[in-house]
């Protein structure tokens, strides 16, 4: 896919910008606090309809303004081309696309993005819940039925919390039914997703990293030596005293390892990055799998993470890749040797306003 218009009002200190991107490389240039950030948040928003640096959209609407509009011309995979907009004030985000009121996952699936940036580096760190998202982004990317039953999964275990919360221990059964049912659909669709990303992971691992002795290891959030069904009744004690469900999907983790060690207990921080930065292309890449140029790739602030070594393997893998992408970075020099791409567009912001160079 290619965003080949697109238009960004009132977004953080972006009062009104035009742009016509290239469909392949494209360096985002300017000094601290010009708003370089900004537009990739626009894109962004344009994809997931949520800021990826608040946690209220409503944030990033430029401060003397009650609203805020991306809109994108956009030409899919398969050569069709489609209008794409989101609009948010204080109350609603309303998108649409092609004019027709549509919901968050029909724009997620017409613009999938794959964000790098600062906080992404954390994915091995942080806690479970960044790693289940970045594995369930993969898997709604993936395959279309992810998401239904995602969402049963997800009512089922707020309904049973809820209800344990309150004691109401009659109307249990009915919520246990579906968890379970949904529970398991969801185990088995990312135990899937894992096999796929796992090759895609290794070669990309290798990549950077120059080791292929790498294993993910996946955690489904219980013992799965036994059905989830046995498990919830063996911890419903457990669970009623604590008034929420101990063992499920909601629990699942991965761990990676690095030649049989924990890779975030040995690497080094950069060494930790450069892994980091392998998932998450390996996500693109296995998106890429399903079909070309699938994906668009934003990478924020690329200099404060790599050294010069990486960032020009990186820039001659995205170049590579055919999709689209956008890169931030305070000087040009910043992005290694572009004499190693082509197809490739300069923006430069200042205080706002951009222009192509
Ligand atoms: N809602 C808002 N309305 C207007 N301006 C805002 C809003 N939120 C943040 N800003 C300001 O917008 C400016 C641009 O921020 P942005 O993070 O996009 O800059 P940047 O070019 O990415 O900077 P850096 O290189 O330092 O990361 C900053 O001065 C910021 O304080």
């Amino acid at each position: 896919m290619t965003l080949l218009k697109l238009d960004v009002f009132s977004v953080r200190n972006i009062h009104s910008a035009s742009i016509q991107p290239s469909p392949g490389i494209n360096l985002i240039i300017g000094a601290n606090a010009s708003g370089k950030s900004a537009l990739l948040e626009a894109i962004f928003i344009l994809g997931r309809a949520r800021s990826f640096r608040s946690n209220h959209l409503k944030q990033a609407i430029c401060f003397d303004q009650s609203q805020m509009i991306i809109a994108a011309q956009h030409r899919q995979p398969n050569g069709s081309e489609t209008r794409l907009g989101v609009q948010v004030d204080a109350k609603q985000c309303e998108i649409r696309i092609d004019q027709e009121s549509r919901q968050k996952a029909d724009l997620a699936y017409t613009l999938p993005v794959q964000l790098i940036h600062p906080k992404s580096y954390q994915l091995l760190d942080a806690g479970p819940q960044n790693r289940r998202e970045f594995l369930d982004w993969g898997i709604f990317n993936h395959k279309r039925q992810f998401l239904p039953a995602w969402r049963k999964f997800s009512k089922a275990l707020q309904q049973r919390n809820a209800l344990l919360k309150t004691r109401q221990i009659k109307q249990l059964s009915a919520w246990d039914k579906e968890l379970v049912e949904y529970g398991v659909l969801v185990n088995e669709f990312r135990q899937d997703y894992i096999q796929l990303l796992q090759p895609e992971f290794l070669q990309m691992a290798g990549q950077f990293l120059d080791t292929t002795q790498i294993e993910m290891r996946f955690n489904c959030g219980w013992d799965d030596k036994q059905p989830l069904e046995q498990i919830l009744r063996s911890d419903f004690e457990k669970d009623l005293r604590y008034g929420y469900t101990h063992s499920g999907p909601h629990r699942a983790d991965f761990l990676t390892y690095l030649n049989t060690r924990l890779a975030k207990d040995f690497l080094s921080r950069g060494q930790q990055k450069l892994l980091v930065l392998a998932l998450l292309l390996s996500q693109v890449s296995l998106l890429n799998n399903q079909a070309q140029n699938n994906c668009c790739i934003l990478i924020d602030d690329l200099a404060a993470e790599l050294d010069t070594e990486n960032r020009s393997k990186l820039l001659k893998y995205l170049a590579g890749t055919g999709c689209q992408v956008f890169m931030t970075s305070t000087e040009l020099t910043n992005f290694g040797d572009l004499s190693l791409i082509d197809n490739y567009k300069v923006f430069h912001v200042e205080q706002g306003y951009i222009k192509q160079l």
